[in-house]
C-alpha cells in the first residue's frame, strides 16, 4: 500500500462506542418496567385509585425510558485532525463570529470582552475572521469596554500567537498567577508582566466606567436612549483594512433597533440581525455563534470545525458543527446539577450517532446557506433567485439580496467568497437591515434565520434544519472548545430550567414540531424520539409530582401502591429502583465524576422536574391559551460571589420553590400520620415500600428540608413555606375526606 499523503488522510473520523453492556442493562430495565406494567394491569381490579395512578405514571416513565434508550444506543467517539488540515491547505474559508449579550448587569462587560478577546486570538488567518457583537442592552459600558478591549487586543493577540498561549481569555489566563512561570525565557517573563499590567488597567477602566459613564463624542449615540427604545447603533471598532493574515480580525458592535410596540424576539431576533449585518459586511460562508460568557478555551476551535466542513465527502453530513457546552469554575460536585457533563457524555454522543447533535445555542458553526433556509443538494439557479423572490423572502435591500444570492448559488466554492470591501463601507445598509421594521412581511424567523416562537430558539432552529435533511456533527476536541458560566445559585438555576422546559414544550406544539418533521419532513424517526425526550420535560413534571404524592397518599389513606414486602412481586419495583440507580452511578464513575456529583444530580433532576419544569409547562400553557407571553429571562453570569458558601442551595421568594416544599411537607406529614396510626395499633395497609419512598423523597428534597430551618438566602422565605404548608394541608384533608 502506498503511504498516505497528507491530502488523502481523513480530516475527521467517527467511531462508535462498544457499549454492549450498557445496552443490555438498559434493555433489562425496560423489561422490568414492562413486567411492572403487566403486573399492575393484571391486578388492577383488586386495588384502588392509587394502583391506577401508579400504572399511568409508570407507563409514562416507561415511555420516557424507551426514548432514552433509543437516544443513547449509538454513541460516537469523534476525532478531528486540525494538523492534517494545516498540512493540506493554506486557503481557508471565512468565518463570521457572533457574540450576543443583552444586559450589562446580568452579563458583566468584562466577561463579554474576555469572550471576544479569546475569539480574536484564535489560530486562524485574521483576514478570514470578523467578530460581531450584538448588544441587546444598548449599553454604553459594553461598547466602551469593547473599544478598550480592542486596544488591548493589539498586544494580547500577538502575545498569544508568539508564545502559543493555550488559554486566550485573559481573565482565565492570569487568574491565580501573580508572577510569570519561572522556567520561561527572560523575554517571555517581561512580556508576560507587561500584558498582565495592561490587563489590570483594562479591568480598572471597565470597572470605573460602570460607576461613572465614560464621556467622549464617539458615545453620543448612547446618550438619551432607552434600552428598549432606540435606533440601530452599529460601530466598526476594528477593521483589518489591508487584509493581513496575522493582523486582527474585524470587530463590529451592533445594537439593533428596538421600539416598545415591536416584539424583538429575544436572542433569535438578535441573531437574525447579526446574520443580515454580517451578510452585507463580510458575508462569510460559515458562522460561529457563542453566548457572551462562552470564551474559546481551545485556540484551534475554528480549525476543528473546518475539519468537518472541508473534510465531509458530502455536504449533507454537516449542516452545522456543534461543540458541547461545558462550564468553567463549576461548583464542586455540581450541587445544582447544571453542568450537564454526564448528559453530554451519553445522551449527547448518542444523538450524534443518529442524525447529529441538537443545536445548543452556543459554540456552534453553521453554514450560512443552511441558515438562509436551503436544503441539502438544493441546486438553485440564478433564474429562481430573481430579485423579486429574494426581496419578498429576505427583505428589501439590494446589497443584502446580492449577498444572499451569492451564498445560495455558491456551489462548492466556499473559499473565494469572502467579501473584499471593508465593513465600514457598508455601514449605512447595515443600519437598514438592522432596523426593526426590516423583517416585516418577510420569512425571517418563520422559514429562515433563527426561528421565532420559542424561548428555546436554539432547539427550534436546529430542529428545522434537521427536518430538511441536514445532519450535524459533534466536535469534542481536547481541551474543550468553549467554556461558559453555569448558574451558581438556586433561583438562577431554576429559572434557566424553567425557560428550557417552557421553550422545549413550545417547540413541541409548534408547526415545526419533531413529529411533523418526521411525518412530512426528513427528520429521522429516532432523532424525533431524541427531541421528544427533552421536549417532554414539561409534561414529565405532572407525572413526577403525582408519583411523589402517591406514597403520602397511601400513608394518609392507609393503603398501598407497591406490593407488600412479603409478596414476591415486590422484587420488580425494588430491582428497578436498585438497578437503575446503580447503573446511573456507573455512568458517573465511567465519566470520572465524583460519586457526590451523582447523588446531587439525581436529586436535582427530581427537584427540577417537580418545580422548574412544572412552571415551565404552566407558562407554555398560559401562552398557548393567550393569557400571557413567554419571556426570555437571562441567566446571571457573574459567579464571583466571594462571601458566600458556594454550593449551598439558595432560595428566594419565587413561587417556583413552593411545589417542591409542598411535596416535602406533604410527605413529612404523611409519615407523621402513618406513625401515629401505627402506634395506635391500627391495622396498617401500607408497608416498607411506601416508607422507603417517603425517605427517598426527603433525600431528594434534602436542600429544601435544610431550607425550612435556615435564614437569609439559604432559607425558604416564610411566605413560601406558608403557601406550601397550606397546599400540603389541603391535600391531607382531601385525602382524608376521600378515605
Ligand atoms: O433578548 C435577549 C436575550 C438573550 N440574549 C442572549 O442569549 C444568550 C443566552 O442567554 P442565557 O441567559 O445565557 O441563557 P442560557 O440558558 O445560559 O442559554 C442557553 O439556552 C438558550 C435557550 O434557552 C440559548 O439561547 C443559549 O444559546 C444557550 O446557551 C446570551 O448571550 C444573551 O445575551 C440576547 O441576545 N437577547
Ligand atoms: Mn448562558
Amino acid at each position: 500500500m502506498a503511504p498516505k499523503t497528507p491530502s488523502s488522510l481523513p480530516l475527521y473520523e467517527i467511531k462508535y462506542r462498544k457499549n454492549y453492556i450498557s445496552r443490555v442493562i438498559e434493555l433489562f430495565i425496560l423489561f422490568l418496567l414492562f413486567s411492572l406494567l403487566a403486573y399492575r394491569f393484571l391486578t388492577l381490579k383488586f386495588h384502588g385509585l392509587q394502583w391506577l395512578l401508579a400504572l399511568i405514571c409508570e407507563s409514562w416513565f416507561t415511555f420516557i425510558w424507551i426514548l432514552t434508550v433509543s437516544s443513547k444506543w449509538n454513541q460516537v467517539e469523534p476525532t478531528t485532525y486540525p494538523l492534517r488540515l494545516l498540512e493540506r491547505t493554506l486557503k481557508f474559508p471565512a468565518v463570521d463570529i457572533f457574540v450576543t449579550t443583552a444586559d450589562p448587569v446580568l452579563e458583566p462587560p468584562l466577561i463579554t470582552i474576555n469572550t471576544v478577546l479569546s475569539l480574536l486570538a484564535v489560530d486562524y488567518p485574521a483576514n478570514k475572521l470578523a467578530c460581531y457583537v450584538s448588544d441587546d442592552g444598548a449599553s454604553i459600558v459594553t461598547y466602551y469596554s469593547l473599544v478598550e478591549a480592542s486596544k488591548f487586543a493589539k498586544h494580547w493577540v500577538p502575545f498569544c500567537k508568539k508564545y502559543n498561549i493555550a488559554l486566550r481569555a485573559p481573565f482565565r489566563y492570569f487568574s491565580g498567577n501573580s508572577s510569570p512561570p519561572q522556567d520561561s525565557s527572560q523575554e517571555f517573563q517581561q512580556d508576560w508582566t507587561r500584558m498582565k499590567d495592561e490587563y489590570k488597567q483594562l479591568c480598572k477602566k471597565i470597572e470605573d466606567a460602570s460607576t461613572q459613564e465614560p464621556e467622549t463624542c464617539d458615545f453620543d449615540v448612547f446618550s438619551n436612549i432607552q434600552q428598549k427604545n432606540h435606533p440601530t447603533i452599529i460601530k466598526v471598532i476594528l477593521e483589518n483594512k489591508e487584509g493581513v493574515a496575522d493582523g486582527l480580525p474585524h470587530l463590529v458592535y451592533i445594537s439593533r433597533e428596538k421600539r416598545p410596540k415591536h416584539p424583538h424576539q429575544f436572542k433569535a431576533g438578535a441573531m437574525n440581525v447579526l446574520t443580515r449585518v454580517s451578510g452585507v459586511m463580510t458575508n462569510a460562508p460559515f458562522m460561529l455563534n457563542v453566548d457572551c460568557d462562552m470564551y474559546a478555551n481551545n485556540p484551534q476551535v475554528v480549525l476543528h470545525a473546518m475539519c468537518y466542513f472541508l473534510g465531509a465527502k458530502d455536504e449533507i453530513d454537516c449542516g452545522f458543527v456543534q461543540f458541547p457546552q461545558f462550564f468553567y469554575d463549576g461548583l464542586k460536585e455540581d450541587p445544582y446539577g447544571n453542568q450537564l457533563k454526564v448528559l453530554h457524555e451519553y445522551f449527547g454522543r448518542g444523538i450524534s450517532g443518529i442524525q447529529g447533535p441538537f443545536y445548543q445555542g452556543s459554540g456552534c458553526f453553521h453554514r450560512r446557506k443552511v441558515i438562509y433556509g436551503s436544503s441539502p443538494y438544493e441546486k438553485i439557479t440564478a433564474g429562481e433567485l430573481k430579485d423579486e423572490y429574494i426581496q419578498k423572502t429576505y427583505g428589501m435591500s439590494e446589497k443584502l439580496s446580492t449577498s444572499i444570492a451569492k451564498t445560495l448559488l455558491e456551489g462548492s466554492n466556499i473559499i473565494e467568497q469572502f467579501n473584499s470591501d471593508s465593513p465600514s463601507s457598508s455601514i449605512e445598509i447595515a443600519h437598514q437591515v438592522g432596523s426593526c421594521g426590516f423583517e416585516f412581511g418577510t420569512a425571517w424567523g418563520q422559514k429562515l434565520g433563527w426561528l421565532y416562537g420559542s424561548v428555546a430558539e436554539d432547539i427550534l432552529t436546529g430542529l428545522f434544519i434537521q427536518s430538511r435533511g441536514w445532519k450535524s456533527a459533534y466536535c469534542l476536541p481536547d481541551p474543550p472548545a468553549f467554556l461558559g458560566c453555569a448558574p451558581a445559585a438556586g433561583p438562577a438555576s431554576m429559572i434557566q430550567q424553567k425557560r428550557w422546559a417552557t421553550g422545549l414544550f413550545e417547540v413541541l406544539l409548534n408547526s415545526k414540531s419533531p413529529i411533523i418533521g418526521t411525518l412530512f419532513g426528513k427528520l429521522q424517526l429516532r432523532q424525533c424520539m431524541a427531541y421528544l425526550q427533552i421536549q417532554l420535560w414539561g409534561l414529565r413534571s405532572i407525572f413526577e409530582v403525582c408519583y411523589a404524592i402517591l406514597p403520602a397518599y397511601c400513608l394518609i389513606t392507609n393503603s398501598h401502591f407497591l406490593p407488600q414486602a412479603n409478596e414476591l412481586s415486590i422484587v420488580i419495583p425494588a430491582s428497578i429502583f436498585i438497578i437503575y440507580n446503580l447503573y446511573v452511578l456507573s455512568e458517573y464513575i465511567r465519566a470520572n465524576e465524583p460519586i457526590i456529583a451523582w447523588m446531587n444530580n439525581q436529586r436535582m433532576w427530581r427537584v427540577n422536574a417537580m418545580s422548574a419544569w412544572l412552571f415551565g409547562i404552566l407558562s407554555a400553557t398560559t401562552k398557548l391559551l393567550g393569557f400571557s407571553e413567554t419571556a426570555f429571562e437571562i441567566t446571571k453570569k457573574d459567579q464571583n460571589d466571594t462571601n458566600s458558601d458556594i454550593g449551598r442551595f439558595t432560595f428566594d421568594d419565587s413561587p417556583i420553590f413552593v411545589p417542591g416544599t409542598a411535596v416535602l411537607l406533604l410527605n413529612l406529614s404523611a409519615l407523621f400520620i402513618g406513625v401515629l396510626d401505627f402506634k395506635k395499633g391500627n391495622n396498617i395497609e401500607w408497608g416498607l415500600g411506601e416508607v422507603i419512598c417517603i425517605m427517598w423523597i426527603v433525600f431528594v428534597f434534602w436542600a429544601f428540608l435544610k431550607g425550612l430551618f435556615a435564614k437569609g438566602k439559604y432559607g425558604i422565605p416564610t411566605s413560601s413555606i406558608l403557601k406550601a404548608g397550606a397546599l400540603a394541608l389541603l391535600l391531607v384533608h382531601l385525602f382524608k375526606f376521600k378515605q
